[in-house]
C-alpha cells in the first residue's frame, strides 16, 4: 500500500468513527498516525519550510510578504498584475501561471512583496500538479491571500484549506497553549489549568503512546484544546499564518448589496447562499478585473499583517513622517529599529525617546534597546 492509500485508509476509518468516550483512545491513535503519514509524504523538504524548488524560490523582497494561492483561473494574476504593475499572464484558460511570479506594493510606506502563483486542485499535497511547490512557498509567506471564485467559494474553501492542513499550515490560529515535556522515567502526568472540553485523558495517552512518549509532562492552558493541536505540538513544524479569503469576480449589485448589507431579494445568488458568505470570518469580497472594494482589501491586507511603523525624529526637528522604518511585530524593539537603521547604530545608542502608544507619557519616555515600539511610535536615538 501506497503512503497517499494509507492515508485515505484512515481518513475513512476516521470519518466513521463516532467520538465519543469509548472510542476516544481508538481516535487519539488514528490521529496520531495519519500526521506521521503527512509527514513521510512531504518528505525532509515538506516540513521544514524553504522555497519551492527550482522556477518558485524568488528572491525576497520587503518586509512583507502576501501569497496568492486558489484554484486555476480565479483571477490570481489580474489582482496580482494590477495591485503591483508588475505583469503576470492572464487568461482563461486554467494553469496561465506556471512559476511564482513576485511583484512589490507599497502599503503604509511599508514595501510588501506578493507572490502569484500558480493554481491548485484538489491532492495538491498529494503531489498532483505543482501543488507542492505552490504550497512550499506559501509556508515561508507572511499572510495568504486565498483567492475564491465568489460563485463556487465554499467547496473551493474546504478544499484549498485541506490542502494547506495537509502541508503543515494553520491558517488564521495561534500555536497552541500546550506544552509537552519528556522525561526519563514517572509516566504520563496530564495538566490542565482549564477545564478540558475537546480533548480527554484516553486520546491523550493514545497520542503519547503513538509516538513511544511513555514519559512525559504535559499541559494544557487551552481551554478548547483539541487532539490535533496535541499533535501539532509533538509533531512541531507548524506554521501559523493569517489568511484572508479574498472573494472574487462580485459583480457591482452583489457588492453594494453586500456592503450594505441589506438583505432584499436579489435574483443571482440566493439569500441562503448569501448568508453563507457573509459567514465567512476574514472574507472579502472584491473584482480584480472591475476594481471593486479593492480598498477595502488594502486596509485588511495592511492590518492582518500587523506592521509596525516607526518614525525617526533627528535632534531638534521634526519626526520625518515620509518614511517609516517598517518593523515586523514581535521584532519591534529599539534595538531591531536601529539594526533597521544601521547595524552600528545600537552600539552607538546611549538612550532613545520615544512618544506615541508604547510611551508611559506624552511629553516622551526615555529608554534602552530592549523597550518594545508600537505601530506609529516616534523614536530619537541619543548617541553616546
Ligand atoms: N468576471 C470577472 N472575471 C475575472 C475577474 N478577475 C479575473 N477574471 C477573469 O478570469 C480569468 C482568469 O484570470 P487569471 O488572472 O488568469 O486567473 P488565475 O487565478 O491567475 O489563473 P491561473 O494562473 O491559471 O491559476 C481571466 O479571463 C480573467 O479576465 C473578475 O473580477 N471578474
Ligand atoms: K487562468
Ligand atoms: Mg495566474
Amino acid at each position: 500500500m501506497t503512503t497517499v492509500q494509507k492515508i485515505k485508509e484512515i481518513e475513512d476509518e476516521m470519518a466513521k468513527t463516532q467520538k465519543n468516550k469509548a472510542t476516544s483512545y481508538h481516535l487519539g491513535q488514528l490521529k496520531a498516525k495519519l500526521a506521521k503519514l503527512r509527514r513521510e509524504l512531504l518528505g525532509p523538504q515538506g516540513g521544514g519550510g524553504g522555497g519551492g524548488g527550482i522556477g518558485f524560490d524568488v528572491a525576497r523582497t520587503g518586509i512583507a510578504s502576501v501569497g496568492f494561492v486558489g484554484f486555476p483561473s480565479v483571477g490570481k494574476s489580474t489582482l496580482m498584475s494590477k495591485l503591483t504593475g508588475t505583469h503576470s499572464e492572464t487568461s482563461e484558460i486554467d494553469f496561465t501561471t506556471l512559476t511564482t511570479v513576485p511583484g512589490t506594493l507599497k502599503v503604509h510606506g511599508a514595501p510588501i512583496q506578493i507572490l502569484d502563483l500558480p493554481g491548485i486542485i484538489e491532492g495538491a499535497n498529494d503531489g498532483r500538479g505543482r501543488g507542492r511547490q505552490v504550497i512550499a512557498v506559501a509556508r515561508t509567506c507572511n499572510l495568504i491571500f486565498i483567492v475564491l471564485d465568489v460563485l463556487k467559494p465554499l467547496g473551493d474553501k474546504t478544499i484549498i484549506e485541506s490542502e494547506l492542513e495537509a502541508f503543515g499550515i494553520r491558517l488564521n490560529k495561534k500555536p497552541p497553549a500546550i506544552m509537552v515535556k519528556k522525561k526519563e522515567k514517572g509516566g504520563i502526568a496530564i495538566t490542565n489549568t482549564v477545564p478540558l472540553t475537546n480533548i480527554d485523558q484516553d486520546e491523550i495517552k493514545a497520542i503519547l503512546s503513538e509516538y513511544k512518549m511513555s514519559n512525559a509532562d504535559v499541559a494544557i492552558r487551552q481551554a478548547n484544546a483539541t487532539a490535533d493541536d496535541l499533535v501539532d505540538v509533538i509533531e512541531g513544524n507548524r506554521v501559523y499564518i493569517p489568511a484572508i479569503y479574498v472573494l472574487n469576480k462580485v459583480w457591482k449589485n452583489f457588492l453594494i448589496f453586500w456592503i450594505t448589507a441589506n438583505k432584499q431579494q436579489i435574483d443571482a445568488i440566493s439569500i441562503e447562499e448569501l448568508d453563507l458568505l457573509y459567514k465567512i470570518p476574514n472574507s472579502v469580497p472584491i473584482s480584480s478585473r472591475e476594481w471593486l472594494n479593492i480598498d477595502e482589501l488594502m486596509e485588511i491586507m495592511w492590518r492582518r499583517l500587523d506592521l509596525v511603523r516607526v518614525y525617526t525624529k533627528p535632534r531638534g526637528a521634526p519626526p520625518d513622517y515620509s518614511a517609516p522604518v517598517v518593523l515586523r511585530r514581535g521584532k519591534s524593539a529599539v534595538e531591531d529599529f536601529c539594526n533597521a537603521i544601521h547595524k552600528e547604530i545600537a552600539k552607538q545608542m546611549k538612550y532613545a525617546v520615544v512618544w506615541g502608544a508604547s510611551a508611559k507619557h506624552a511629553r516622551g519616555q526615555k529608554v534602552g534597546l530592549e523597550h518594545v515600539l508600537e505601530d506609529e511610535d516616534v523614536v530619537h536615538i541619543s548617541k553616546k
